[in-house]
């Protein structure tokens, strides 16, 4: 098919890095708090969301609730990977935390919306035998780190839906 536009890729894909990176701020919460970086009931909450935004946008409900767990798969990566870090080190950067219920959380929210309109726009080039490529370019330079790298391989993994072989 045509190459997509690219902001259809790159816009999509900026948006889960950008939900990656706020990963490091629900982490040091979590360091600070010493509560459980699994938080079941938010991620149901979150789902929640997500399937009512999906209806709104006329996108399937049960595909949007798998792109946006696999977005918590990978945020939690980033967060133990990072907690691992900072016990080995003992000690977590000194750099100021949002607070997770009253700041963080909102933010992650708004960000659904957004995340949810590129998906939608992204959606018609998920069967391209390209997309895997345009994919890569997109995620290209975006992560500073492997672990944060390997967090948006996992964000992504699941965006291109290959053609089945006959
Ligand atoms: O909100 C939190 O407590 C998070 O750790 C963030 C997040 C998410 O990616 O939205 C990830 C893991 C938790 O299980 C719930 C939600």
């Amino acid at each position: 098919g045509p190459a997509p536009s690219p902001e259809a890729v790159q816009g999509l894909v900026n948006t889960l890095n950008e939900r990656l990176n706020i990963g490091d701020l629900v982490a040091l919460t979590k360091w600070d708090s010493g509560k459980p970086i699994q938080d079941s009931p938010r991620e149901a909450q979150v789902i929640d969301n997500a399937r009512k935004l999906a209806a709104e946008r006329k996108l399937d409900p049960e595909d949007v609730a798998q792109l946006i767990a696999a977005q918590m798969e990978a945020n939690k990566l980033v967060q133990y990977g990072l907690l691992a870090q900072w016990q080995a080190a003992g000690a977590a950067p000194d750099t100021p935390r949002p607070d997770l219920g009253q700041q963080i959380r909102p933010r992650l929210d708004e960000l659904q919306t957004r995340l949810l309109q590129q998906y939608a726009d992204f959606t018609p080039y998920r069967h391209d035998r390209n997309c895997p490529a345009w994919l890569a370019k997109a995620r290209t330079g975006l992560t500073r780190d492997a672990l944060h790298d390997l967090a948006l391989t996992r964000a992504t993994g699941e965006l291109c839906i290959r053609p089945l072989v006959p």
